[in-house]
């Protein structure tokens, strides 16, 4: 690491109590955190405030739209930089959690990119980070292996088998309380990104690659010019090739599909594309119009693709980023594989395939997938139609710039099993955190933060209708949601439950239904439901 007076770097050190994981961070990393954190912090916190005030204006009634300072942006004729050799082709990528042997599997699954996931994905213990760091590492270095305690023994494939890796840091939001910079907790995204570019920056570099990112939940083109000089300083502070990080955006707030140009205006020397975050897109519109009655979104069973404001979000994603030169990524189909029940299978794989098809015609450049069993139906569907390495040549001019087609609100309805299905993925899904795991198949669907944020925002906004003056929410049978109905199902709970038989974090539900009760009865919408499950996490 090239030297910055050391005594002028405050001091990076684990936090009380948690382990000091010297292989990994070793004085370089704590110095390379500590002047990240010492440059950036400030930044982040003005950045996190302009999200509240950005709130606080749409609460009051305003509307998202286009930026009038921007405007030359969104209308210039630039292009980014030229997109490396190992991210040309990126038709499937599989994401998921960073346990060694999940990163095998992934890297082994036959996909082109993997998307090694610190935040949707996975509870960030502080165990699960340094082991999930120790494995990107192992696996760069192509010594990783694992066995399990079945006997199973899992090891990587031959480099060139191996898919494209690809890390997704936690979000801006998130701070990592197990390491303090002069008793201050670090950015999460800080350290993430940090460590994982400290310990495979050189390695990536030497072999034509450089750590390759995913941006997630970014609102606005100054948290992606944030990204851009964090990155710059990391490559500068490691001594590594200037824009060999590459980033892809994730667009999954409902404030940054109004700043696409904007957002790869601002990293245009190291993106490489943007990706429909569907899931964190549609609780980002619950989110931000949690104050407008009239925006409602009906259950989430309701809300798919083919619904006229997604669909805008995802054509206008197409066009912006083919314009300018990227990918522009699909996102992710929430069924699984289902083991015993050929035809519950065959439904959910017609689901997937179905999901996919559409966005290989709408002009995507690639996909993501939520299990290795689904890689080659993905792969099949985009070589069906992408006969190239993308299609950057799908302009689709016909996508409009419309600001009342990307927010108007879909017609549907509550039902009865919709509203209990909300319930229960959200007892089960934060259970299942609190005890370390990010991602759960419940009712063969996976379920991770994002789709867990629609179902706990979605009560919320339901039973607080009545409060934002309009009428209140009911069921599509006429019954009131309130806190009677909403009480009784938290009731009911356990012994739906049991009925099932064990579930993860089966230890933690009691936790998560006080949680549950709590944030769904508060009068304000918490912003993430991972900052106060953080602070309950070992
Ligand atoms: C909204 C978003 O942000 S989407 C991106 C974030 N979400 C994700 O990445 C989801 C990733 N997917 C997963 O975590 C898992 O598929 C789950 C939790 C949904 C289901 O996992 P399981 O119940 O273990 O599935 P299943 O039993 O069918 O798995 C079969 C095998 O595939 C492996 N596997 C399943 N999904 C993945 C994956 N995404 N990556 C690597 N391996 C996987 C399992 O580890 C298991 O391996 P084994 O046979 O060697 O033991
Ligand atoms: O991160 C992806 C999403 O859909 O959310
Ligand atoms: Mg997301």
């Amino acid at each position: 690491m090239s030297a910055a007076p050391r005594s002028a770097v405050p001091e990076a050190r684990p936090a009380p109590g948690a382990a000091p994981a010297p292989d990994l961070l070793d004085r370089d990393a704590l110095v390379l955190l500590a002047g990240l954190h010492q440059r950036f912090e400030s930044r982040r916190r003005r950045l996190l405030a302009a999200r509240r005030e950005r709130q606080a204006v749409f609460d009051a009634g305003g509307l998202p739209d286009f930026r009038a300072d921007t405007r030359a942006i969104r209308d210039g004729d630039w292009r980014v930089a030229p997109l490396p050799r190992a991210l040309l082709d990126r038709r499937v990528e599989i994401t998921g959690p960073v346990d060694p042997k999940m990163v095998i599997n992934a890297l082994n699954s036959g996909a082109n990119c993997y998307m090694a996931d610190f935040e949707d994905s996975t509870a960030p213990t502080w165990d699960a980070l340094l082991a999930g760091q120790r494995a990107l590492r192992e696996a760069v270095g192509g010594t990783l292996a694992f066995d399990a305690d079945n006997g199973k023994s899992y090891r990587l494939k031959p480099e060139a088998d191996r898919a494209v890796l690809i890390v997704r840091p936690r979000g801006w939001h998130l701070d990592e309380k197990h390491l303090l910079v002069e008793g201050v907790r670090i950015s999460a995204s800080l350290f993430d990104a940090g460590l994982f570019c400290l310990h495979n920056g050189a390695a990536l570099a030497a072999k034509d690659r450089g750590p390759y990112l995913y941006l997630p939940k970014l609102q606005s083109m100054e948290e992606a010019a944030l990204w851009n000089d964090v990155l710059t300083h990391i490559e500068q502070a490691l001594g590594l090739p200037a824009e060999c990080i590459k980033v892809t955006v994730l667009i999954e707030t409902l404030p940054a599909v109004f700043e696409m140009d904007e957002i790869l205006h601002a990293l245009r020397d190291r993106v490489a594309g943007l990706n429909c975050g569907r899931w964190d897109y549609i609780f980002s519109y619950i989110k931000t119009f949690r104050a407008h009655r009239d925006r409602a979104l009906p259950e989430r069973g309701q809300v798919g693709m083919t619904q006229p404001f997604l669909k805008a979000y995802s054509e206008l994603l197409v066009r912006t980023c083919h314009r300018r030169g990227a990918h522009a990524m699909g996102g992710m189909a929430a069924q699984i594989p289902v083991s015993g029940d050929p035809e519950a299978n065959e439904a959910a794989l017609a689901r997937v395939r179905a999901d996919k098809e559409r966005e290989a015609r709408a002009g995507h450049d690639g996909t993501w997938v939520a299990h290795p069993a689904l890689v080659p139906l993905a792969k099949e569907i985009f070589d069906a139609v992408m006969h190239g390495p993308n299609q950057h040549d799908v302009v689709r001019d016909d996508a409009v710039a419309d600001r009342d087609a990307l927010i108007g609100p879909p017609p549907g309805t509550i039902t009865r099993a919709g509203f209990e299905g909300n319930v229960e993925v959200c007892v089960r899904y934060l259970a299942a955190w609190l005890d370390g795991n990010g991602c759960v198949p419940i009712h063969w669907l996976m379920e991770d933060a994002a789709t867990a944020e629609i179902a706990r925002a979605q009560l919320w906004q339901w039973l607080h209708a009545r409060d934002l003056g309009g009428d209140p929410a009911c069921l599509d049978d006429g019954t009131l949601i309130d806190d009677r109905l909403f009480g009784q199902a938290l009731l009911d709970l356990p012994s739906r439950l049991a009925a099932q038989g064990p579930i993860p974090g089966a230890g933690r539900v009691a936790e998560a239904i006080g949680m549950l009760g709590e944030l769904t009865r508060s009068d304000t919408l918490e912003e993430f439901l991972t900052l106060s499950a953080y602070e309950r996490l070992a």
